[in-house]
């Protein structure tokens, strides 16, 4: 069970490389989720639509461009005894400009799909990233404990048709 009074709009972007079956993490070198290994995104800043502000993460931390962004999901994440919560809008690319290299908040890697870090990695990631590589469309709720390393609670739709995913999360989604 989760109560919250507002959420902060955030994007992830994942970026594949299909012929080669890698995907593009980075190890976040500061601020919140430091140490974990993540797709690149943040907050989208005033002004901007949220797939401008995924474009942008992914220049500000990785350097590259991304050609053909596809939204694919859209995950809530709420904690224990905060009344915020993090509501995250999921983007694929798999088209780029440039070259991955390191910044100030990331360090950029090429995994194998079967080589995933998971255990470096947010709890829920384990749940949706293999959707996501499955051209799964998919809208999940996850309620982390106060230490944000335990999903207390979970709740994942799948299959999620993509004028759907164009809308804000609704509060009603979260029980
Ligand atoms: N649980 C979980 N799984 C997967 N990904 C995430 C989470 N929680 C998260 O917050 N995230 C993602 C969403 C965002 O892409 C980042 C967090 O962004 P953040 O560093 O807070 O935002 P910035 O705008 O880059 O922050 P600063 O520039 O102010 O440091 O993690």
């Amino acid at each position: 069970m989760s109560f919250i009074t507002s959420s902060k709009l955030l994007t992830l972007i994942l970026v594949l490389n299909e012929k080669e079956q890698k995907i593009l993490l980075g190890m976040k070198k500061r601020g919140f989720g430091v140490g974990k290994i993540n797709g690149f995104g943040g907050k989208v800043e005033a002004g901007e639509t949220i797939e401008e502000g995924a474009r942008r993460e992914l220049l500000e931390e990785a350097e590259i461009e991304a050609i053909d962004m596809t939204k694919v999901g859209v995950n809530m994440f709420t904690f224990e005894n905060d009344p915020v919560g993090l509501e995250v809008h999921i983007y694929v690319t798999k088209e780029f400009k440039g070259t991955p290299t390191e910044t100030e908040e990331m360090k950029p890697e090429w995994y194998s799909y079967s080589d995933i870090p998971y255990s470096q990695m947010w709890a829920d990631d384990k749940v949706w990233i293999p959707l996501l590589l499955n051209n799964t469309r998919f809208m999940g709720h996850y309620h982390f404990s106060q230490d944000q390393a335990t999903v207390l609670y979970e709740k994942l739709n799948v299959n999620i048709h993509d004028d759907d995913l164009l809308e804000r999360f609704s509060f009603e989604q979260i029980m």
